[in-house]
């Protein structure tokens, strides 16, 4: 398996306090890795300086491509859609910024699969969370990328929502895209991931399958193994 991203020694300081602190992360290609950690462990941090929206203080971080701004998907918290426009609309400028223009067979084939063919000319800011979250990860997908990013992808979201946002990770992987998400639902992680990293006070502390760090650690679940390591 190639490996995509491999970053060593990760480093972020704010004024004196080191909030990511000498972090190895790897991400080989076509698997899900789940980043999971308490409010405030670094996770955001880390996955801004993964996409270069934020600069490391320390360590370095290696691409599989030069270009890999353009070759990464992301959905951050919140994804800012164009004000009045509607939800093709909004695929289409999305499309546009990679340079890419889509057909409306395309658009259509994109919103059906993602149970949104019905919501194509409402605007997008008008959908309801679920339908936004999903609408996110079209747009971030659009430019087929190898890797996509997701920082909380179903954060605020209904049971059946945060099912169908499991789904369409596991579709990612499907089709060969690797995808690093972070979560604070274990269920949902032990659903979907092949490697966690846990990572506590900006340290990663555990790194590896669920099955395999649960026995490791001898507890019953990943929730257990979750409060074990970060008490
Ligand atoms: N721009 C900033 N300036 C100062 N401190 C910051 C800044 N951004 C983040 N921090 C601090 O860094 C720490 C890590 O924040 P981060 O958002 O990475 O955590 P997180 O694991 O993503 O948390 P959550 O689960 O709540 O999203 C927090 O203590 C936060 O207050």
């Amino acid at each position: 398996m190639k490996r995509l991203i491999s970053a060593n020694q990760l480093t972020k300081n704010y004024k004196a306090r080191c909030v990511v602190d000498h972090i190895n992360v790897d991400i080989q290609e076509g698997e899900i890795v789940a980043l999971i950690g308490s409010n405030g462990a670094g996770k955001t941090t880390t996955i801004s300086m993964l996409l270069g929206i934020i600069p490391q203080d320390s360590g370095t971080i290696e691409y599989w491509t030069s270009d890999y701004k353009k070759e990464i998907g992301t959905q951050l918290q919140s994804t800012p859609f164009f004000e009045g426009y509607s939800v093709e609309d909004n695929m289409k400028l999305f499309a546009a910024f990679y340079g890419i223009t889509l057909t409306n067979k395309k658009i259509d084939d994109k919103l059906a699969a993602f149970d949104l063919l019905h919501v194509k000319k409402t605007p997008a800011i008008k959908l309801s969370l679920g339908q936004q979250k999903r609408l996110a990860i079209i747009v971030t997908t659009l430019h087929n990328p190898k890797l996509v990013i997701l920082d909380e992808p179903s954060a605020g979201l209904d049971p059946r929502g945060q099912k169908e946002i499991q789904h369409i990770i596991k579709r990612l992987k499907e089709s060969g895209v690797a995808v690093l998400f972070s979560s604070h639902d274990m269920l949902e992680v032990m659903n979907v991931a092949d490697r966690i990293l846990i990572m506590h006070h900006g340290k990663i502390i555990a790194n590896g399958s669920p099955d395999d760090l649960i026995a490791q650690y001898q507890t019953q679940n990943l929730e257990d193994l979750f409060f074990e390591l970060t008490k």
